[in-house]
């Protein structure tokens, strides 16, 4: 065992592959490689270890120093932070960042953030394709994209083509461009003459849960090395964080489909036994060859599973528990406690029942800002911040496109179409068509182009905003956007100093949406959703929210959809599940309940499986998540939270 991480460690070959179950060590085998390529005179700037997620890439970072520092290397915290340690779509970003590959592709790396999505899809619209056909064409692309195919071999012409065109046309004249794009214009790039010189930036590629990547994110990977490629993952624990499309065959299928790949098989699970022999039962129940471990190394501890009777039990018993257990060790770092939510409502109850208890809670994974943008009052947390965006820069030709269309049922699809005719008809770019639009307003003319009167009036509002607005700094600048008393706010908010600049503003919002990581305060109670536990380890892991419906999805269950569908959910929140509990080295404890209102359960997806009334409330009967009976014999025994409370002189 031992060996096997000597040998990683030493590793002198081209491309290497470790493969192994559920806390087998893949992270540390290759962060050992790290530090044995440093302590051999390896430039810490030649190497690249790419994570799923930005989180992962913040604990790596910390385990890389940990590592060196124990190695005895002098200043280890700075050495670690020379080395590239990003997620692997932050490393295609910082290649599409530079002015040559900017030159080469014609495009620059501003992604659309999930809400501005909505924008892009409201001009989409304006094709007259029916919206169910056209999300399923832009469904296409994204996975095309994510293959690296080239798009000139699989574009039909007629319907498809035209499809495309609009994406491009619109995506360029804001100079923007999709999430899934990403890695595909950076492998084409990459692929390109022009990109020869990118080519082979780091004498050592370092590639942890493989599994995880798109097939293009793979291959930019594999580009960007230049001696030595070590991949590391396991199929069971795939999740869609990185990308929406994982390739895991890119993992398992790596060694075939190159010559010379060395093959490490770690095979020992490190933490508690019973937590990991859980996972493993979980992931074997289902439809991958998930690796399972062949020894289990550590000290046990059983889980276990706490039944409460309706939501509000749960969140009140859940979180008390939690109290009485820190006021138990008061000197344990609570950010070695974890408690997963299964979606945002879970978490905001959860949130809000934690902090009210006194605790410091720093939540992950449920920041992205949502909302619809044709409807101003459920939209007052994107228009801040697509006016702190402004504020940060003018310039900014998408956050242009989603101002002037806050506040219409169509979010003026059909004046922003008239407005890029316009620009094609005079060689102009947004801004300019903004500025004829906002001239012709001021001086009574006729409109340059239909509907041009109503944008240029939500464009002098915008220009009048920044004018009004840009020396303001922190909180009155929050104040300002409307920002202050906006939940989705309150994280930033709490973060700042409060004299930092709109671009400081911006710059830590716009990271809560692309990569956002935990807040590093070791006295924060840890909130965290399954995908967002990827990378992670933690002493205690508390899964709340265990109920079918949740996790799996309620599509895992809908009679409505295909027998394949229903496969494919359930498999993927497998993996997720077994992957995410798995973080836990010591405690493991499931959390669910056996009532809830009808409404809520409908509102939030739970897969009712009984309707009665009670004292005149529709009461609906729901089941603890089927993944823990598929365990089998490594599944944890339940008891009532009422016994879990008394047994600790709670109740
Ligand atoms: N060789 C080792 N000896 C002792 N402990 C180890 C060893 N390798 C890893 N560990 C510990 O086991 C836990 C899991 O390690 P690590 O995160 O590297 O595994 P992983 O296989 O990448 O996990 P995951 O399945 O969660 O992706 C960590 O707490 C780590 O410190």
């Amino acid at each position: 065992m031992t060996d096997t991480f000597a040998a990683i460690a030493a590793f002198d070959g081209r491309i290497a592959k470790v493969t192994g179950p559920v806390r087998s060590g893949k992270t540390e085998a290759l962060l050992r490689r790290a530090a044995h390529a440093l302590a051999n005179g390896c430039a810490p700037e030649d190497i690249l270890l790419a994570t799923t997620t930005a989180e992962a890439a913040r604990i790596a970072r910390q385990r890389l120093a940990a590592l060196l520092a124990a190695r005895g290397a002098d200043d280890a915290a700075a050495l670690a932070a020379r080395v590239t340690v990003a997620s692997a779509q932050e490393a295609c970003l910082a290649v599409l960042a530079t002015p040559q590959a900017q030159a080469a592709t014609g495009r620059a790396p501003r992604v659309l953030a999930p809400f501005e999505y909505n924008f892009f899809l409201e001009d989409m619209k304006t094709l007259g394709t029916p919206v169910r056909r056209l999300r399923a064409v832009l469904n296409h692309f994204n996975r095309q994209w994510c293959a690296l195919a080239p798009e000139e071999d699989w574009v039909v012409p007629g319907d498809e083509q035209q499809t495309l065109d609009l994406a491009h046309r619109l995506l360029h004249a804001t100079n923007a461009m999709l999430a899934d794009e990403v890695a595909y214009v950076c492998g084409r790039y990459l692929q390109s003459e022009e990109g020869s010189s990118a080519r082979q930036a780091f004498s050592l590629v370092l590639a942890d849960d493989f599994q995880n990547l798109s097939a293009a994110q793979q291959t930019c990977l594999c580009l960007l090395a230049r001696d030595q490629l070590i991949v590391a993952g396991n199929p069971g624990e795939t999740i869609a964080a990185a990308t929406s499309c994982p390739n895991a065959a890119g993992f398992t299928d790596f060694d075939r489909l190159r010559r010379d790949v060395t093959t490490f098989a770690l095979s020992a699970a490190f933490g508690n036994p019973a937590v990991t022999a859980f996972c493993d039962a979980v992931a074997q129940a289902g439809d991958c060859d998930a690796a399972v471990a062949a020894q289990r190394v550590g000290k046990g501890r059983p889980l276990s599973t706490v039944k409460w009777n309706a939501p509000e039990d749960e969140f009140n018993g859940l979180t008390r528990y939690l109290m009485d257990l820190a006021a138990k060790a008061p000197d344990a770092p609570l950010a070695g406690i974890c408690v997963v939510a299964p979606n945002k409502t879970w978490a905001t109850a959860l949130s809000q029942m934690l902090s009210k208890r006194g605790f410091t809670v720093s939540s992950l994974g449920f920041e992205r800002l949502g909302g619809d943008p044709r409807e101003t009052a459920r939209a007052r947390a994107l228009m801040a911040y697509t006016a702190l965006n402004l504020l940060a820069d003018p310039d900014d030709l998408f956050a242009w496109r989603a101002w002037v269309g806050y506040g219409n049922y169509l979010t003026y699809s059909d004046g922003w179409k008239f407005l890029l005719a316009w620009c094609d008809e005079h060689d102009a770019g947004v801004l300019e068509a903004l500025d004829a639009a906002s001239k012709a307003r001021a001086a009574g003319d006729p409109e340059p182009f239909p509907r041009a009167e109503r944008l240029a009036e939500r464009y002098d509002a915008g220009r009048a905003m920044i004018a009004q607005q840009s020396a303001r700094r922190g909180h009155g600048l929050l104040a300002a956007i409307g920002a202050q008393d906006l939940r989705e706010f309150d994280a930033l908010a709490q973060a700042i100093a409060g004299d930092e600049d709109a671009t400081a503003l911006y710059a830590l919002a716009r990271a809560s949406q692309f990569s956002p990581t935990h807040d590093a305060n070791p006295r924060a109670l840890r909130l965290s959703s399954y995908e967002q536990l990827c990378g992670c380890n933690y002493r205690a892991v508390y899964a709340a929210g265990c109920v079918d419906g949740f996790m799996p999805a309620r599509d895992a269950f809908e009679v409505v959809s295909t027998d394949d569908d229903r496969t494919r959910v359930r498999e993927a929140d497998r993996r997720a599940f077994a992957a995410g509990v798995g973080k836990a080295s010591d405690t493991l404890m499931f959390s669910t309940f056996s009532t809830a209102d009808l409404e809520l359960a409908e509102r939030t997806k739970m897969q009712v499986t009984r309707v009665r009334m009670e004292g005149g409330r529709r009461v609906a009967a729901v089941r603890p998540t089927c993944f823990i009976e598929e365990a089998g014999a490594a599944a944890p025994l339940t008891q009532s939270g009422q016994t879990l409370l008394a047994d600790t002189d709670i109740a």
